[in-house]
């Protein structure tokens, strides 16, 4: 870490006249400052910029860092370090002892404090209270106040200067300190690893770094317990288990603490920390498997969520003779005949409670929504939809991302939202927070559900009534979802609730030979992927003729008059010649050209410039933009010269909704000319070209290839390595370990007990839940240390974390 020093730079005594702005969330300052002493040009005010846990007006500080040159305010002093400078003429202290830092503290007090004591008073005071006493009318409470406030101030400085000794920078220390206020030095000495749950940007390495410097021995109990949180959690959100082996676990523990080449904890220790960390609930340890204690809890209450909704007695049931009365009229109406599969889709989605329908692209899935829709409508004999109030309409249409959601909703003329929309997971919703939503939902159509990962499933069912249907719809080959977990899968082959796959492609018989390809992958077919179609073709490409042959794809394209919606080139990895940054540099030259009218910000290594298209990184939720969203950037303001703004802003559009960043933010979005097919799953663009090599290795695996092909709509162009191409379908990557299936098993095989045990009072049995029947076998105290109170205790799930 770079280790910097308070006193070798340019620096600035002044009193902060005025703070002309401040973020109260990064807590950047820009403060207009008259100089008592510097070593710098500046003669008798300047502007000083830079992050400060805090700053009052009238005080006087000490900044060290250097001068910029700002385009349109001229020179600055960016401050990289401060701190407060105690006055030291009578006049410097009476102020400082009237300024705001001394709440009820007047000029006239000040003065007669400085009487006294003279110019050194503040050093008295904090040496020995008891002098204030000397000072006629001041109070007990005064006296305390005062001394309090000066032992304040000199912690903090204190604190300060600790943290850059660290090796903290301004940003760091002033958010370090902010969270921990007093207690930082205390946590940075004693549990310098609490920082990484607590402080956002801070990491077990740095955390580790810090804990070593600071005296804390390799094979320190604590160590072994941050290090453990660490893996559990890394472990699930770059694999996607919800669980981990505990061997596993504790041979990746081993070797992350190694020291000098040695093992710091043996097996015994390893256990002990677990079997503790469960007792804190910091971890679950339940039959040799490690969990996130969210991840745990929300495995397993989806399970009893799922066993809620299904066993509610269903009012809504329709006969045989009645759905197959609506099914013919829907048939009549859109000029369609069903096949048996659809049928038995629409069939029961009207009847069951849950059901499930997962078919490859052009199989009908759509189709079936918009059959589902009519269904349910006419057999509800519900309102003409447009008479509804909004959001009253009792069939709610949902999809895990906001691209997929407009594609449901243009193409079943019905308003569809995003999961997190349904059920309020935006605006001022924390990512800890526990989500109510009182739903207004008759039947709930869930559609892209292989997106939809274990967190976002259990949130979303926890909000759905007793009394409402649910259809999960999607593909069960593409990828799984980003997040932990492998839901819908797990739901099918769970056998809990009715699954339909649609397997007769409609979309093939139109001509598409993507589609064909998209099956027989699935289906393990043998491929000729050199064969040509007039909608797929693979072009022989070695890794350095890759960059070269995009462009001439993609500039011959745009000849033809496609834009850069139209086009979406898709890769695996960020890195490389064929890598996802490099096809973006190339792409944005071709797509989006510099020209006179447009504007560019640098960020990194990256060029943001009016017209890319970008795409968000993270989720977004007060702006109802997530993760995998695309946009165009329709406007940079740049603050030099722009008078409106003094900061740097970047405007993207996305599909109408603007959304704002500052330069800080920027981390938040990429270029999105090429993505990788993870970002793409749930949306779909006319040409998409997939460069395949086998540089791409280990990310060659066949659903990825699967869901990158599906993707495209007219065209499909695939270059690179054909054997790179063969050798992804033969791997079929590392399948999640999850529990969902084995939740759902323990929850219904007692639900089958119950009704075996009361079989003559089924009405009894309906009322009760089997938890009250005490816990199912798997949480029973033999096979765990104890279950934290999770299992039937509402909680929110982050509370255990
Ligand atoms: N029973 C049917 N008879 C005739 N055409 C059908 C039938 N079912 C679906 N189709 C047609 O097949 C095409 C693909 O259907 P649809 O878009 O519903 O499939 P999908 O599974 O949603 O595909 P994707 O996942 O690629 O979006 C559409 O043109 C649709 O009209």
């Amino acid at each position: 870490m770079e280790q910097s020093s308070i006193y070798d730079e340019k620096y600035i005594i002044g009193e902060v006249e005025r703070v002309i702005f401040q973020s109260e969330k990064t807590r950047f300052f820009v403060l207009k400052v008259i100089i008592d002493e510097t070593n710098t040009h500046f003669a008798f005010d300047t502007i000083v910029t830079g992050y400060f846990h805090d700053i009052t007006e009238g005080d006087t500080y000490r900044f060290s860092g250097d001068i910029k040159s700002h385009p349109r305010f001229g020179e600055q002093f960016n401050a990289t370090q401060f701190k407060q400078e105690l006055p030291k003429t009578n006049q410097g202290v009476i102020q400082y002892l009237s300024s705001d830092t001394f709440k009820g503290i007047g000029l006239k007090t000040a003065e007669k404090i400085v009487d006294k004591l003279g110019y050194n008073a503040l050093e008295i005071i904090s040496d020995d209270k008891n002098a204030l006493k000397k000072v006629s009318g001041l109070s007990r409470a005064k006296i305390d106040m005062i001394h309090q406030t000066i032992l304040e101030n000199k912690k903090t400085e204190e604190i300060i200067i600790r943290l850059n000794e660290l090796g903290f920078g301004a940003r760091m220390s002033a958010k370090i300190l902010r969270y921990y206020g007093d207690h930082t030095l205390k946590i940075l000495e004693n549990s310098p690893y609490r920082m990484v749950a607590d402080i956002d940007g801070i990491g077990f390495n740095t955390a580790d770094k810090i804990a070593l410097a600071q005296g804390i021995e390799p094979s320190d109990i604590g160590r072994l317990k941050a290090g453990l949180l660490y893996i559990v959690e890394d472990m699930t959100l770059s694999t996607g288990h919800t669980f981990i082996g505990k061997d596993m676990l504790g041979a990746e523990v081993k070797k992350l603490l190694m020291y000098n080449n040695q093992d710091q904890f043996n097996d015994e220790e390893i256990d002990e920390v677990v079997r503790e960390l469960h007792e804190d609930e910091k971890l679950v340890m339940f039959d040799e498997k490690i969990y996130l204690p969210t991840i745990f809890y929300a495995e397993h209450k989806s399970a009893d969520e799922i066993y809620r909704i299904l066993k509610n007695s269903d009012d809504d049931k329709f006969t045989d003779e009645e759905v197959t009365e609506q099914i013919s009229a829907i048939e009549k109406n859109e000029n369609i005949k069903y096949n048996s599969e659809q049928m038995k889709a629409i069939d029961l989605s009207m009847n069951e409670k849950i059901s499930i329908i997962t078919g490859g692209p052009g199989t009908g899935k759509t189709t079936i929504v918009k059959g589902i829709i009519g269904c349910y409508h006419e057999l509800n004999a519900l309102e003409d939809i447009e008479d509804y109030e909004e959001g009253e309409y009792p069939i709610k249409l949902v999809a895990p991302t906001g691209r997929a959601a407009k594609r449901l909703n243009d193409s079943t003329g019905v308003e569809a939202s995003t999961i997190h929309r349904l059920i309020g997971w935006g605006q001022d919703t924390e990512k800890d927070d526990f989500i109510d939503a009182e739903l207004n939902a008759k039947l709930i159509i869930i559609d892209e559900m292989s997106m939809v990962d274990t967190w976002l499933f259990y949130q979303l069912l926890r909000n759905v009534p007793s009394d409402t249907k649910l259809v999960f719809v999607g593909d069960r080959d593409q990828l799984p979802s980003v997040g932990p977990g492998k839901i819908f899968n797990d739901l099918i082959e769970s056998d809990v609730m009715k699954v339909t796959e649609l397997t007769k492609i409609y979309r093939q018989g139109e001509g598409s030979s993507i589609i064909k390809l998209a099956h027989e992958i699935k289906e393990e077919k043998p491929i000729d992927i050199q064969e040509k179609f007039k909608d797929r073709v693979f072009i022989q490409a070695n890794i350095s003729q890759i960059s070269g042959l995009v462009d001439n794809i993609v500039t011959k394209a745009v000849d033809k008059g496609y834009d850069m919606r139209d086009i979406q080139v898709l890769a695996p990895i960020y890195r490389g010649n064929a890598g996802i940054n490099k096809l973006n540099q190339v792409l944005q030259e071709i797509l989006n050209p510099l020209d006179e009218d447009k504007r560019e910000i640098q960020f990194g290594d990256i060029v943001f410039r009016t017209g890319d298209k970008v795409l968000q990184l993270i989720n977004r939720r007060e702006d109802n933009i997530f993760n995998g969203d695309s946009g165009i950037i329709d406007e940079i303001i740049l603050k030099e010269d722009d008078d409106s703004t003094d900061k740097d802003i970047i405007v993207v559009d996305y599909d109408g909704k603007h959304i704002s960043y500052e330069r800080r933010d920027l981390s938040e979005l990429a270029h999105a000319y090429c993505t990788s097919i993870h970002k793409a799953q749930g949306s779909e663009y006319p040409i998409v070209i997939m460069p395949l090599v086998k540089s791409y290795r280990h990310m060659l695996i066949k659903n990825i290839i699967y869901t990158g092909i599906t993707r495209a709509k007219e065209s499909l162009i695939l270059c690179g390595d054909q054997n790179a191409f063969y050798d992804a379908l033969g791997n079929e990557g590392i399948t999640r370990n999850t529990t969902m299936i084995q939740s759902l098993h323990d929850k219904f095989n007692i639900a089958r007990q119950k009704k075996e045990v009361s079989a003559d009072s089924a009405a009894a049995a309906s009322e009760e839940t089997p938890a009250e029947d005490g816990p199912p076998e798997y949480l029973t105290e033999e096979n765990l240390f104890r279950i934290p109170a999770m299992i039937n205790v509402e909680k929110t799930p982050y509370d255990f974390i």
